[in-house]
C-alpha cells in the first residue's frame, strides 16, 4: 500500500468555480497583462504576505516568468501556495543566505530556510567566476524551498555561453519503481546548453510521470490522467487524480529508469548539498505549508575548456541532425514560442486568477 509518509496539502490552489465566460480555454476567460505589470502585482503579493523586498522581487520576477512561458503547473498557480506558506510560518521569507568557498570548485550555500532562487542569486557571480577558472563548478545549496520550475535556474548560465544542469528533490510523493509507498520527491532535472544560432537547449523534467501540480490542475479541472502516473491509496494503478492526491501516490517515468533517476537527484540534491530527503521532513506543525524544505545541486561548466573548439557550433551541427532525422520540436521550442507570444502580446492568465492576485495585492 503506497501511503504517503507525508502527506501533501491540497488546499491552496487557484480555484475556478466560474464557468460563465464562454471561452474555450479549460480556466476560463482569458486576459493579457504586460509582463512588468504582473511582475509588479506578485511582488507586491510576496512582500504583502512575509518575504523582504528583496526576496519578493527575486520570486516575482521568477513566477512572472514561468507564467510568460506558459508553465501552467510553476507560474501564478503557485502563488496561493507560496502565500499559505509564509502564513503558516513554514519558511523564512525574510532569510538571509549563507554564501561559503568551500573549495576553488564547491559552493557551499544555506538558505536558511527561504527561498532557493534568492540564495542561488547570492552565489551566482562566484558559481560563474569559479566555472570560469576550473573548467566546472558545483553550487551546493541545503534548507532550502524549491517551489517553482528549474528552468530559470539553468537558461541564464547558457546564455553566457557556459552549460548547467540542476537537480532538486521535493516532498514525498513518488513511489519507487516496484515498491510499496511513497518515498521520492517529483525530483525535477534541468540542463541548459548554449547554442550558435538560437536559443539555448533547455531541458527541464520532473522525474515522476507527471509533475505534482500538473495531477492537482487534472484534479481542479475535473480531467482523468494518463495510464502510469500514479497509483490509489490501495497501490492499485489509477488514472483519477484525485485518488493519486488522496493517499494515493505517483509513479516514476520510465519505471526502473525513472526511479534510478529520482535517486540520483536524491543523492545529489540532498546526500550531497546536507539537505533534507524528500521523505526526511515533516511540516506537521505548518498547516497550509507547500514547499518541501529540502536541497539544490547546480553544475556549471565551462564547454570552452572542453574538447571542441566551439562548443555552441557543436550544438547547432546535433539540432541540425535531430531536425533532419525527423524531430522538429526540440526541448524549450514550446517554452520560447510562448515566451515571444507573450512578449508581444502580454502575458495569458485567467481572469478569475487576476481578480484572486488583484485581491492578494491590495486585499
Ligand atoms: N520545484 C520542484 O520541486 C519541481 C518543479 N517541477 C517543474 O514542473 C515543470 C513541469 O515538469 P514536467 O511536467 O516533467 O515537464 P514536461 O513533461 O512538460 O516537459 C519536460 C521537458 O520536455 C520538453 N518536451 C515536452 N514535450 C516535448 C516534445 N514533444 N518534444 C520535445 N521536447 C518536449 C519540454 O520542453 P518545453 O518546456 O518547451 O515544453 C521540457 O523541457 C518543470 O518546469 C519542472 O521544473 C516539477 C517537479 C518538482
Ligand atoms: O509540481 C511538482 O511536482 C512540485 N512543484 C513544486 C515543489 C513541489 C513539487
Amino acid at each position: 500500500m503506497p501511503q504517503s509518509e507525508v502527506s501533501y496539502p491540497r488546499l491552496h490552489v487557484m480555484q475556478h468555480n466560474d464557468t460563465s465566460h464562454t471561452d474555450h480555454h479549460a480556466c476560463g476567460a482569458r486576459v493579457r497583462i504586460p509582463l512588468d505589470e504582473l511582475t509588479a502585482l506578485l511582488v507586491r503579493i510576496f512582500e504583502r504576505h512575509g518575504t523582504s523586498a528583496h526576496v519578493a522581487r527575486v520570486l516575482g520576477r521568477n513566477v512572472a516568468n514561468a507564467q510568460r512561458d506558459g508553465a501552467d503547473s510553476h507560474g501564478i498557480f503557485r502563488i496561493p501556495g507560496y502565500v499559505s506558506t509564509l502564513a503558516s510560518g513554514w519558511v523564512d521569507g525574510h532569510a538571509q543566505p549563507q554564501v561559503t568557498d568551500s573549495a576553488p570548485a564547491f559552493i557551499s550555500v544555506d538558505a536558511r530556510n527561504g527561498y532557493a532562487q534568492p540564495a542561488h542569486e547570492a552565489a551566482q557571480a562566484l558559481l560563474i567566476e569559479k566555472a570560469r577558472s576550473q573548467g566546472i563548478a558545483l553550487l551546493a545549496m541545503h534548507d532550502s524551498h524549491h517551489f517553482a520550475a528549474l528552468w530559470p535556474d539553468v537558461e541564464p548560465y547558457a546564455e553566457q555561453g557556459l552549460v548547467a544542469l540542476t537537480f532538486v528533490n521535493s516532498m514525498a510523493c513518488v513511489v519507487p519503481h516496484g515498491g510499496r509507498r511513497a518515498l521520492f520527491g517529483t525530483n525535477p532535472i534541468a540542463f541548459a546548453a548554449p547554442r550558435e544560432n538560437g536559443y539555448p537547449l533547455v531541458f527541464d523534467l520532473a522525474t515522476s510521470a507527471m509533475a505534482h501540480g500538473d495531477i492537482q490542475i487534472a484534479a481542479r479541472e475535473g480531467r482523468q490522467v494518463p495510464p502510469g502516473s500514479g497509483v490509489d491509496r490501495n497501490g492499485e494503478p489509477t488514472c483519477d487524480p484525485n485518488a493519486i492526491l488522496d493517499g494515493g501516490a505517483l509513479l516514476p517515468f520510465g519505471g526502473h529508469k525513472g526511479s534510478a533517476l529520482s535517486m540520483m537527484v536524491e543523492l545529489l540534491a540532498a546526500a550531497l548539498t546536507g539537505g533534507n530527503f524528500s521523505f526526511g521532513f515533516s511540516w506537521a506543525q505548518h498547516p497550509g505549508a507547500q514547499s518541501p524544505r529540502t536541497g539544490q545541486l547546480l553544475i556549471v561548466i565551462d564547454p570552452s575548456k572542453g574538447a571542441g573548439a566551439n562548443f555552441a557550433r557543436r550544438a547547432e551541427d546535433l539540432v541540425r541532425a535531430l531536425h533532419d532525422a525527423g524531430q522538429e520540436r526540440m526541448p524549450g521550442d514550446r517554452r520560447y514560442r510562448q515566451r515571444e507570444e507573450s512578449l508581444a502580446k502580454g502575458v495569458p492568465v485567467a481572469a478569475a486568477d487576476l481578480a484572486r492576485l488583484r485581491e492578494l495585492a491590495n486585499g
